[in-house]
C-alpha cells in the first residue's frame, strides 16, 4: 500500500463522469466544488506566495540584510494578504529579521532553505509551538467536563457531536486522573492514543435553548454517533440544565460531557452573564470558544474578548476547509494568548482534527503534510486489508473491486484539493481545474467499473485478453454512452498501473532491490520510489511495447484514462 502515489494516480488517472453520466447529482456536486474554489484559492494565494519569496533568496552566497529586507516585505504582503493580524505579523518579521541577517551559512545549506526554515520555526511559535490537548478530568473517576461557546452559525453544535466522536473513538480526555499526562519537551507533540475497548461514554448536554432547532439539530447528531443527548427542554433555565447534565454524567458513569450553548449574534453582554453564570454551574475542565475560521483576524479577536470576559482554555476552528486563508489560524494565539485546539475541516462528523501548528507551518510554506496524509489513510485502511492489498499488488491480482475500494479510501481522505495539500511538493502545484479534472476523471472510472459484470471486476482479463474483450468493453461503452475507445483507454491504464504497481511492490519489499520494510509493503528505509524510477518504469514498459509491435515507443504517456 502507497497512499500517496496510489491515491494520486487513482484520482488522477480517473475519468470526467459528469459529462456523460444521467444523473441529477453532478450538478450539486459540482455546484459545491464551484463554491469552495474561491476561498480556497486564497489559502493557496498564501502558499503560492511563501513558496516564491524562498526562490528570491535562490543562488546567493549568503543572507545579506538587503536580499531579507526585501524577501520580509513579501511576507509582510503575504501574510497582511491572508488576513493575519498586524500585530502577529509584525511580531513575526522582526523575530524572522533578528534571526536570519547576518546568520552564517550552515554547510550543504542554502540561504533559502535558511530562511524557509526560519519562517517555519516563526510560524510554528505564531500558532503556539504544540498541539494543545484536549484537557482531562481533575477529579478522579468524573467525566470530563467540556462547555462550548461561540457566535450563531459559527459551527458549535456540530463542533460539539464531532468534538464527541473523537472522545468516543481516541478517549481524549476521558483517562484516568491518577494516569498523569506525559510530560512534552520542547517540540515534542502528544497525541491522544486511541482507546481500546469500548467506545468512550460521552454525554451531550443541549443547553441552547434560544434556536428553536438546536436541541433536535443535537438529538439527530447524537443518534447518529450512539451518544446520549440530556435535553429537558427549551423550558429550562440554561445553567440548571448545565448543571443537571454534568450530575447526570457523574451519576452515569459518562467519560465526558459536552455542553452545548446558545450562540451569540455579537458579544451581547446578556448571554455573555449567562455563559459566565453556565460556567459557574458546571465547572467545566476545559472552555472552548468555536470560532467560523472565515472570519480570518476577526476569528483571533473574537477569542480574546471570551478570554477576557468568560475566561477559556482554548479554540475550535471551524471550516477550514472552507476558507483557509490562514489568517484566522495564524493569529488566534498571538492575540487571545489561547491555543487553538482543534480544527473543523468538513461539514461530517469526521471531520475534526487536532490542531498541529507544525504541520500547519508546512502546509502555509507548502512543504506539504505527509505526516496527517498517512494518519488519515491508516484511519482508513486497516492494517490487515493494507497487507492483502500490497500481497494483492505483487502478485497483480489487484482487481476492479479492490480500485473501487480504493478510490473510496481517497474519496474519504476528503477532496482532491485537500488530498494534493497534504502531498510534499504538490501543494500550489495542481490548478483547481486540473484538481475538478481528476476528480471528474474517477468518477468516470467508478462508472465504468458500476457498469462492469461481476466476473468481470474479479476478473480483469475478460475485459483484457479474453476473446470477448472488446464485445465487453463496447458494452460498458454504450451503457455509460461514451466511446468504446473511452473504455479501452482506462482500461488499458488499469493493466499499466497493475503491472507497474507489482514491479513497485516487489522492488520495495524486504529483498527487492529498494529494500522494504517487512509487513505491509511500506516504503522501507529507502523510501518511496522516486519520479525518475516512475518514469523508468514506463520507458521499460514503452521499449517492451515497442519491442513487440516493431513501432517507435509513442511520447510520454498522457496518464490513466487520459482522452
Ligand atoms: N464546511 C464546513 N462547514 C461546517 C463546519 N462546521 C460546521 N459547519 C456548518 O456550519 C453550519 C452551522 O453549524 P451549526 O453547528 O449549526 O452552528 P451553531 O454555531 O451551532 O449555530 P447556532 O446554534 O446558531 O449558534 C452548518 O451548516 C454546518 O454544517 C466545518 O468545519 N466545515
Amino acid at each position: 500500500f502507497v497512499p500517496s502515489s496510489t491515491h494520486i494516480s487513482q484520482s488522477s488517472f480517473a475519468v470526467r463522469r459528469a459529462a456523460h453520466a444521467p444523473t441529477c447529482l453532478a450538478p450539486s456536486t459540482t455546484q459545491q466544488r464551484r463554491a469552495a474554489v474561491v476561498p480556497r484559492m486564497m489559502f493557496d494565494q498564501l502558499t503560492e506566495k511563501m513558496a516564491g519569496i524562498g526562490e528570491m533568496l535562490q543562488g546567493k552566497k549568503k543572507i545579506t540584510a538587503a536580499s531579507v529586507e526585501r524577501a520580509l516585505g513579501e511576507v509582510k504582503r503575504a501574510l497582511l494578504d491572508a488576513d493575519v493580524n498586524l500585530k502577529v505579523t509584525n511580531g513575526l518579521i522582526e523575530s524572522v529579521r533578528n534571526q536570519a541577517v547576518g546568520k552564517l551559512l550552515i554547510e550543504g545549506v542554502t540561504p533559502d532553505q535558511q530562511f524557509v526554515k526560519i519562517m517555519y520555526d516563526e510560524l510554528v511559535k505564531v500558532m503556539g509551538s504544540q498541539q494543545a490537548p484536549l484537557a482531562r478530568s481533575t477529579k478522579e473517576g468524573e467525566p470530563v467536563v467540556i462547555l462550548l461557546a461561540g457566535l450563531q452559525g459559527a459551527g458549535k453544535t456540530t463542533a460539539a457531536a464531532k468534538l464527541a466522536k473523537f472522545c468516543q473513538e481516541r478517549g481524549a480526555g476521558v483517562a484516568p486522573a491518577e494516569e498523569p499526562q506525559p510530560e512534552m519537551k520542547e517540540g515534542e507533540v502528544w497525541t491522544p492514543p486511541q482507546r481500546e475497548g469500548p467506545p468512550g461514554k460521552v454525554l451531550l448536554v443541549a443547553g441552547d435553548v434560544y434556536r428553536p432547532a438546536a436541541i433536535e439539530q443535537l438529538q439527530r447528531l447524537g443518534e447518529r454517533i450512539g451518544a446520549e443527548v440530556f435535553a429537558p427542554g427549551r423550558d429550562v433555565d440554561p445553567v440548571d440544565i448545565a448543571r443537571g447534565g454534568v450530575q447526570y454524567a457523574r451519576d452515569g458513569g459518562f467519560d465526558a460531557v459536552i455542553v452545548d450553548t446558545a450562540g451569540r449574534q455579537v458579544i451581547d453582554e446578556k448571554l455573555m452573564d449567562e455563559l459566565v453564570k453556565v460556567k459557574g454551574a458546571c465547572e467545566p475542565d476545559e472552555v472552548l470558544l468555536v470560532v467560523d475560521a472565515m472570519t480570518g483576524q476577526e476569528a483571533a479577536t473574537l477569542t480574546a474578548a471570551f478570554n477576557e470576559r468568560v475566561g477559556i482554555t482554548g479554540a475550535i476552528l471551524t471550516k477550514l476547509d472552507g476558507d483557509s486563508r490562514g489568517g484566522s489560524a495564524l493569529s488566534v494565539q498571538g492575540v487571545s494568548g489561547r491555543p487553538i485546539k482543534f480544527v473543523g475541516v468538513g461539514e461530517r462528523i469526521d471531520d475534526l482534527e487536532p490542531f498541529y501548528p507544525d504541520r500547519m507551518a508546512s502546509r502555509i510554506l507548502g512543504m506539504g503534510d505527509i505526516v496527517s496524509f498517512v494518519e488519515k489513510a491508516q484511519k482508513q485502511v486497516s492494517e490487515a486489508e493494507m497487507a492483502q492489498l500490497s500481497q494483492k499488488m505483487m502478485d497483480a491480482t489487484f482487481d476492479f473491486n479492490d480500485f473501487l475500494e480504493q478510490s473510496k479510501v481517497v474519496r474519504n481522505m476528503g477532496s482532491m484539493a485537500n488530498v494534493a495539500k497534504m502531498i510534499p511538493g504538490m501543494a500550489g502545484k495542481l490548478s483547481q481545474q486540473q484538481m475538478d479534472d481528476a476528480e471528474d476523471r474517477a468518477e468516470r472510472a467508478d462508472l465504468f467499473i458500476s457498469l462492469m459484470l461481476p466476473e468481470e471486476r474479479t476478473n480483469p482479463d475478460l475485459l483484457i485478453r479474453d476473446a470477448a474483450a472488446l464485445q465487453r468493453q463496447r458494452r460498458i461503452a454504450k451503457a455509460a454512452q461514451v466511446r468504446p475507445q473511452d473504455v479501452a483507454a482506462f482500461i488499458s491504464d488499469f493493466q499499466t498501473m497493475r503491472t507497474m504497481m507489482s514491479r513497485m511492490s516487489k522492488r520495495m519489499a524486504p529483498g527487492g532491490d529498494m529494500g522494504g520494510a517487512p509487513g505491509g509493503g511500506a516504503p522501507g528505509p529507502g523510501g518511496p520510489p522516486s519520479e525518475e524510477d516512475m518514469l523508468a518504469m514506463g520507458n521499460r514498459q514503452q521499449r517492451r511495447r515497442a519491442a513487440k509491435t516493431g513501432k517507435k515507443p509513442a511520447g510520454p504517456s498522457k496518464g490513466f484514462g487520459a482522452k
